[in-house]
């Protein structure tokens, strides 16, 4: 079995960031979240997330209408947990499917926004938490995608809280400084290798 790292960190923190400089460093990689949006594409999935809702969730195209989607989960405790129970299983099975080719001692990182909340944790030899001060992370995220505070926020409040994922962390790396977070993380990956 591969060694499995699972990164996580909430909305903004700089997940992907820091995930693409792991991947320039050689490591193996395993984004779960575009994984999620890969595997939410297949005509079994639409369905069954399309049966989740009252209203329509698909789009002209025929696909799932994310946007959509997500107004309703993000203010609807409920139902994002019955999409969580759709998507989560089919992602695990992704993923075991991607390490099983892989060497015993070789480190696959696994990226997920909610290793914790799903329990994806669980099957993880380490855990690593990217964390910066909700302000900073909002303002980023606000930025990026050009979508409200509020709305923000919304996603915040779905996702366990920096302190509660501090105390299941093996390593956390405030990421504020690029720098110093590289550093940082390229220290953590080669201890666990040693
Ligand atoms: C609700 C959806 C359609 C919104 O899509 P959208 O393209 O707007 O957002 P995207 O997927 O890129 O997620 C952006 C951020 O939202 C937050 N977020 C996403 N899913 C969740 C969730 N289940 N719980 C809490 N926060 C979440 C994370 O911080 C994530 O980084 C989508 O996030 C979704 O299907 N989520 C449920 C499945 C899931 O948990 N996916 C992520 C891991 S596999
Ligand atoms: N240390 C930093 N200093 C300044 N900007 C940063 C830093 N880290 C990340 N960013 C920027 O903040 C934004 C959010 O970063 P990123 O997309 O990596 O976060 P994320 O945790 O993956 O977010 P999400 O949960 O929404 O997927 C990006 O625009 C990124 O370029």
């Amino acid at each position: 079995m591969a060694i499995i790292v699972g990164l996580t960190g909430g909305i903004g923190s700089g997940k992907t960031t820091v995930m693409k400089h792991i991947e320039t460093l050689g490591y193996k990689v395993y984004y779960a979240d575009e994984a999620g949006k890969r595997i939410m594409e297949q005509p079994e999935m639409i369905r069954q997330v399309q049966n989740i809702f009252d209203e329509d969730v698909v789009d002209e195209s025929g696909y799932l209408d994310r946007k959509r989607i997500a107004s309703i989960v993000f203010n609807n405790p409920d139902k994002l947990t019955e999409l969580n129970a759709v998507i989560h299983p089919a992602v695990a099975r992704d993923f075991d499917k991607c390490i099983a080719e892989l060497g015993k001692n070789e480190i696959v990182v696994k990226e997920s926004a909610i290793l914790f909340e799903s329990g994806a944790y669980k099957n993880c030899d380490f855990t690593v938490l990217i964390t910066a001060p909700e302000p900073v992370r909002i303002k980023r995220v606000v930025e990026r995608d050009g979508i409200s505070e509020e709305e923000v926020k919304n996603r915040i409040n779905n996702q366990f809280s920096d302190a509660k994922k501090i105390k299941l962390s093996n390593f956390v790396v405030n990421n504020v400084d690029l720098t110093q977070t590289f550093f940082e993380i390229e220290m953590i990956l080669k201890g666990i290798l040693r």
